[in-house]
C-alpha cells in the first residue's frame, strides 16, 4: 500500500525529530542493553527505575556541605530570595522528626525509616546516608522537580552524603561551607536552640573531621568561609554566576 501525502508529511515530520534529538535513539538503545543484561523478571518496574535516572548527569546543581550548625540552610535561603526565579531548592527526605516550623515539601519530605528504606532499595534516590541516627537523602525526583523548571538546583547535604553524590550520576558544582572557628560554630549551634546536650556534642565531634575533609584541596569546587554572612553569600553568587552563566543574564548584573 502506498503513503498519502498526508503520511509522508507525519513521517518526514518524525524523521527530522528524531534527527534532531539524537539522544532518543541512545536512550532506548542504552535501555536495551541494559534489559538483555540484566534479564529483568519484571520489565515494568525495571523500565521505570531506569529511565527515572535518565539525563540526571546534565542537570544543573550544586551541592552546599559543611558541618551542622555553620549556615547551609541559612545561605541556601538568602540566595533564594535573591534570585527567585534562577534557583531552586532540592528538597531532601528524611526520618528525623520535624522541628517547629519546618513544612513538609518546602524543608524536607518526611518519611518513615520503612518507606524510605523501600524507595532506596527501588533506586529513586540519589544518595543517603545515616546521620546521627536518622536517614537523609536526595531523590532523583527532587532534583527533577526543580531543573525541569530551569532552575539551578540548590542541595543541602551533609559531608556523608557528598562522598556518594560524587559516585552518583549527577555532576554538580561542590561548595563547602566553612565555619569561622569551633567555638563561633559551637555558639550557632546552642544559640539555634535546636539540640540537647548530647546531639550538640555529637554534631560538633563529627564537624572537625568534616572541616579537615571540606578544605582538603580537590575535595570541593569551592570553600566560603561563613563569617559575614551578607559577604559569604555575595563571595557564592559571584562564583555561581561564573558557573552558570544563566543566572546573571537573567538576574541582571547589579544584584551580584
Ligand atoms: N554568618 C552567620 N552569622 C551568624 N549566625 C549565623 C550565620 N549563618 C547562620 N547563622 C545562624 O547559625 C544557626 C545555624 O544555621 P543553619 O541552621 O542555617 O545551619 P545548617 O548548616 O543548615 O545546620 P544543619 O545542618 O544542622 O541543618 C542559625 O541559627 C543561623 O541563624
Amino acid at each position: 500500500m502506498t503513503a498519502t501525502p498526508h503520511q509522508n508529511t507525519i513521517r518526514a515530520d518524525q524523521e527530522a525529530y528524531l534527527q534532531e534529538h539524537p539522544e532518543v535513539a541512545s536512550l532506548l538503545n542504552d535501555f536495551l542493553r541494559a534489559v538483555v543484561e540484566q534479564k529483568p523478571e519484571d520489565v515494568f518496574e525495571f523500565a521505570r527505575q531506569h529511565f527515572a535516572g535518565a539525563g540526571v548527569d546534565r542537570v544543573d546543581a550544586v551541592v552546599v556541605a559543611g558541618p551542622s550548625g555553620v549556615g547551609k540552610g541559612t545561605i541556601i535561603r538568602k540566595l533564594m530570595e535573591l534570585f527567585p526565579q534562577q534557583f531552586g531548592f532540592g528538597c531532601s527526605h528524611t526520618t528525623r522528626g520535624r522541628r517547629e516550623g519546618e513544612q513538609e515539601g518546602v524543608h524536607y519530605h518526611f518519611t518513615s525509616l520503612d518507606a524510605m528504606r523501600e524507595a532506596v532499595a527501588r533506586g529513586e534516590f540519589i544518595e543517603h546516608a545515616e546521620v546521627h541516627g536518622n536517614l537523609y537523602g536526595t531523590s532523583v525526583a527532587a532534583v527533577g522537580d526543580v531543573t525541569k523548571k530551569g532552575q539551578v538546583c540548590l542541595l543541602d547535604i551533609d559531608i556523608q552524603g557528598v562522598k556518594t553524590v560524587k559516585a552518583s550520576p549527577l555532576r554538580p558544582k561542590y561548595v563547602f561551607i566553612a565555619p569561622p572557628s569551633m567555638e563561633v560554630l559551637e555558639n550557632r549551634l546552642r544559640d539555634r536552640g535546636t539540640e540537647s546536650e548530647e546531639s550538640l556534642s555529637t554534631r560538633l565531634h563529627n564537624a572537625r573531621e568534616e572541616v579537615d575533609y571540606g578544605t582538603t584541596q580537590g575535595n570541593f569546587d569551592l570553600v566560603v568561609e561563613n563569617d559575614d554572612l551578607d559577604q559569604a553569600v555575595r563571595n557564592l553568587s559571584s562564583r555561581l554566576t561564573e558557573w552558570f552563566p544563566k543566572i546573571k543574564r537573567a538576574a541582571g548584573e547589579s544584584l551580584v
